[in-house]
Formats: structure tokens, sequence, C-alpha cells
């Protein structure tokens, strides 16, 4: 969800916009425009830089002055677990995971404190869901997400429907490294220039300018890494819009068709260009990260390989066989819900949770800040 910020910005401009052929629009919200919002409260909230619960919550749309001028609309079908020709038992199992899934995003599963928090926010997950972790858990999760991966991995579906989701960016790179290097084919390098180019607070760039082999190895938020290495089938997602005619969204998955020396080519498998190829060059781009106390130009290719993402980055994707591989618990408001909403199956979602010092097997921690739902019919 974006930040409430955003729409306000929205709102003002088109009133700016209006104001011009109307002087009565600038009164009027959006400049008198119909606006349409989506959204989901049980997903993810806004990104508040080290933000409290309350700043977190009050960044949502529905704290803005413009929530009180939205109409309300509910959708009330779970479309991706639409299935057809389902036998009963089948039916009996769609029906227990989607409700399952409202119930664990609203907040309505028993939930236990494990180490004495104020708020029991531990969840059992249904053995049903539940993928037990063997000697090597990262063995376990990539084997049930990719069986017969090196016989499969070119087939375009087989791709398409599966992920393994996981919170954080350090875990996504260990599991992408461990598939690609299960996976034949000669590897192409394909290393970034890293600029730094600003810095916040105004100190000088010489004062505080990190050798660059330190920026190389930065792993940044919404930056492609220093060094990619991808071979001939590998999924990759784009990180940035590139072409929206075309269907090169930010979210937009696609397979490595050609390794080029500096550009690659890729076939579409998500959205509406799916079997379309394109050239993919490096572009340059920008860090935004708050944690880091400098700006980093990075120019590299705008992606990341996919067969493993963060559930941050998942939303929006829809895929039939969803592993959640969770060596920690998830840390924000409604990141599970959006994990094991992804799929499309009632078959489709398995979770490993490999906590340390794991003293109630099967449970799992499911953030839900409830305040956040009390504006809604
Ligand atoms: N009217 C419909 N008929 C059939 N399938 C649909 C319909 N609407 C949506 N779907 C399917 O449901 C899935 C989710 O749709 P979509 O991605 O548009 O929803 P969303 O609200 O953006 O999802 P989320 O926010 O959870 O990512 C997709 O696989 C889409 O094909």
């Amino acid at each position: 969800m974006n930040h409430r910020n955003a729409f306000e910005a929205v709102d003002r401009t088109f009133r700016d916009l209006m104001r011009s052929s109307t002087p009565s629009l600038e009164e009027k919200v959006f400049g008198g425009k119909s606006i349409v919002l989506g959204s989901d409260f049980r997903q993810t909230l806004p990104v508040v830089p080290k933000g409290s619960r309350e700043t977190i919550v009050d960044a949502s749309i529905s704290r803005s002055y413009l929530w009180s001028h939205c109409r309300i609309f509910k959708l009330s079908i779970n479309m991706r677990l639409q299935s057809e020709n389902l036998n009963s038992l089948e039916i009996e199992k769609v029906d227990k995971l989607r409700k399952w899934i409202l119930d664990l995003g609203n907040g309505n599963l028993p939930t236990i404190s494990t180490c004495g928090e104020q708020e029991p926010t531990w969840i059992k997950i249904p053995d049903d869901y539940l993928l037990q972790p063997k000697n090597d858990p990262i063995k376990s999760i990539v084997e049930w997400v990719y069986p017969d991966l090196q016989r499969k991995y070119v087939d375009l579906n087989y791709l398409r429907e599966r992920c393994i989701l996981t919170p954080r960016n350090d875990c996504v790179e260990k599991l992408n490294s461990y598939i690609i290097s299960a996976i034949q084919g000669e590897s192409h390098i394909y290393l970034s220039a890293d600029i730094l180019s600003q810095t916040s607070g105004g100190s000088d760039i010489q004062d505080v300018s990190p050798p660059l082999e330190f920026l190389n190895t930065m792993i940044i938020s919404g930056l492609p890494n220093h060094k990619l290495e991808l071979k001939l089938g590998v999924p990759i997602m784009l990180i940035r819009n590139i072409n929206q005619r075309f269907g090169l969204c930010n979210g937009t998955r696609l397979i490595v068709t050609k390794l080029g020396v500096k550009f690659i080519q890729a076939k579409v498998i998500t959205g509406n260009n799916i079997g379309r190829i394109f050239n993919i060059n490096r572009i340059v781009l920008t860090s935004d990260d708050p944690k880091t106390s400098f700006t980093i130009t990075r120019v590299q290719l705008p992606i990341r390989i996919c067969f493993a993402m963060t559930i941050n980055k998942s939303q929006g994707q829809t895929l039939r066989h969803v592993g959640i591989y969770l060596p920690r618990p998830v840390f924000s408001h409604g990141q599970l819900y959006v994990a094991v909403s992804r799929t499309s199956s009632h078959y489709g979602l398995k979770i490993l949770i490999d906590h340390k010092d794991d003293e109630q097997p099967g449970y799992t921690q499911n953030i839900v800040y409830k305040e956040v739902f009390n504006n809604l019919p």
C-alpha cells in the first residue's frame, strides 16, 4: 500500500490542474475527478523507515482526509482460488484454505505468546500446510517447490507457476544462489558500475566515501545486486517500469533466453504479453534506502533472479505452488497473509518453519495491526 502522502499529493496535483479551467474545482477532492483505488488492508502497510506501529498505521490511506470522501465497495470472492471441475473433496479443501487465509489476514486465528510478549501473535500452522524441515531445510523447500528441476526448468509453465517466498533479502540471495548452482549451463556474470552520488545531511562525499569494493558488496533494497550471475532459462523479475505499453513493469517475470555482453534477452511469463521476447539493457538506478547515509548510483540490468523472492516483492503475484521459507518469523503487518494468499490451488501451499530455538514446533508469528481495520465497513 502506498503512503497516504502519495494519494494526497495526487489530490493536490489534480486540484491545481483543474483550477486553471474551472476555479471552483480546486475545492473538490481530486479536482472533481473520479479516482478508483484498490486495496486490501490485510496486506502490508506503507513502509515507514524506522516507523513505530502508530506511524505505520497513520500512513495508511484510511487515516487521510481523503478517506471520508471515498465510497467503499467490498470484493467478497477470492478469485485466485476459483477453480473449475473440482470434486467435492477438493471443494472442501479450497473452502478450508480460503477461510484460513481470511482468518489469518483478519487476525482471527487463535494465538499464543512464546517469550512473554504483551500481545500473543504466534499461530499454529495446520499440518496440511506444513513442510517438515529435514536435515537441510533449504534443500527441502527447493525440492518441494521445484521438483525435478534439472529436467523441467526449461518449461515456461513450470517456472511461471511456482516460487519460494521468504521475509528477507539475505535469504532470497541464499536460495537463488543455491538453485542457480544446481542447474546446468554456463553462467554469465554481469557486474554493475557503482558511483557514490550524494550524501544525506550535507556531509562532504570525500569525508564519508566508502571504498568502491564496499559499495559493490552492498545489497540495497530496490536496487539489483552489483554481481548478477545468470544462466539461460533462469526466471527473473523486473524491478523497474521499463515499458508499460508492452507490460514491462516492476514485478513482471520473464525467462532469460539470451545472454549478451552488456544486455540480455528475455521472454515474458506473466501479464498480458506472455511469450513475447524483449531486450533488457543496463540502466541507471539510484538507491533511496534511508538506512545508508549516502546515495548509490548503480548502472546494472534492472532485474533480480526470482526462483525465490521476498514476501513484500511477491505482492500482486499469483502462483500455483508457493513454498514459504521462514528461517525467522515475519516482521510486519500483513506479510504472512500476503505470502499465503499468493496461492491459486488448495494443494499449492507449504510453509517450512526453521526458527532457531524453536520451542513451539509448527508455530510462527502472524502480525496483524487490527486498528488499521477500524475505519472500514
Ligand atoms: N473476474 C475474474 N475472473 C476470473 N479470474 C479472476 C477475476 N479477477 C481476478 N481473477 C484472478 O484472480 C487472481 C488475482 O487477481 P488480481 O491480481 O487482479 O487481484 P489483486 O487484488 O490485485 O490481488 P493481490 O492484491 O492479492 O495481489 C489472478 O490470477 C486473476 O487472474
